[in-house]
């Protein structure tokens, strides 16, 4: 089975332009199948606070009401996926942007409303490969933002994280998927603030203790969550670290196993 990398970049390298162009240099030497999903969550909030709208994060999920969804769909879909594939292309990599709604590539539902209403958010249902397949084999890497839509005309917002994994699971099947988070530590930490403490390993059976402990707080709750529930799902590897990792198995990073 070929192997396919599916990797997700966080809105710390996004926001940064020498980190980011750090990473597409780096993504696009990557050989075989790739695909990239970037978040912007940090940019979004950013913009949303200079218009003077109120931002509202639940454990590390937007709350997203109709004029929050106007911003997240310039910044994601917008200003942050384009500026990415004009940085591959000028790299010789050839990159197509996605949201979930072009090529019907991810359905979501929006979130019920109890017990937290998390508005215009949506819950991935179906992701379909069959147009990915051809671009993969094409040697074209897709590139996601964070909106997927619920086949009624309504984009929804959702996790960055969790369209990785979803993506990463829908492939099981047909390719050996490993699933990269990229962020700007080096892994998770047991101190937040110190870069040497990375946690090596984490396994399905105590990151509830880690959650437990408080050492998994914001931003990191839906990633964990997310990399438990792609290795559970069949996912080969799945690991969290700076762009590093990709090129440099020697690198201080985390992995998640069964
Ligand atoms: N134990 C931990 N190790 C590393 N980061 C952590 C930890 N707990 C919380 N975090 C926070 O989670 C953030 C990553 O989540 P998030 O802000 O959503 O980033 P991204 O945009 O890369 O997904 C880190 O910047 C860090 O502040
Ligand atoms: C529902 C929800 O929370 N969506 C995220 C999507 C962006 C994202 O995931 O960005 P990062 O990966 O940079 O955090 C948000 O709007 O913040």
């Amino acid at each position: 089975m070929k192997t396919l990398k599916i990797i997700k970049i966080g809105g710390n390298i996004i926001d940064d332009a020498s980190s980011l162009s750090a990473f597409i240099e780096l993504f696009a030497k990557l050989e075989g199948p790739k695909i990239l999903i970037h978040g912007g969550g940090k940019l979004a909030t950013k913009l949303a606070t200079d218009l003077g709208m109120e931002v509202n994060m639940i454990d590390g999920r937007r709350v997203t009401n109709a004029a929050t969804l106007d911003i997240i769909t310039m910044v994601y879909a917008g200003k942050i996926n384009k500026n990415i594939v004009v940085q591959l292309q000028a790299k010789h990599c050839n990159a197509i942007g996605f949201s979930g709604a072009d090529g019907n590539t991810i359905v979501s539902k929006k979130r019920p409303a109890t017990p937290i209403d998390y508005g215009f958010a949506g819950d991935i249902a179906q992701v379909n490969t069959a147009v990915l397949e051809v671009l993969l084999t094409q040697g074209v890497a897709p590139v996601f933002c964070a909106l997927t839509h619920d086949q009624n005309g309504q984009l929804l917002n959702t996790n960055a994280d969790t369209i990785a994994s979803e993506l990463a699971i829908a492939f099981a099947n047909t390719y050996e998927t490993e699933l990269y988070y990229c962020f700007e530590k080096n892994g998770v930490l047991r101190d937040v603030d110190d870069e040497t403490s990375v946690i090596k390993h984490i396994s399905t059976e105590n990151y509830q203790d880690l959650m437990q402990q408080r050492i998994i707080s914001e931003g990191m709750l839906p990633k964990l969550l997310n990399c438990i529930y792609a290795i559970q799902k069949n996912v080969n590897k799945v690991c969290i670290g700076k762009p590093e990792m990709l090129s440099n198995p020697n690198a201080n990073f985390t992995t998640i196993t069964k």
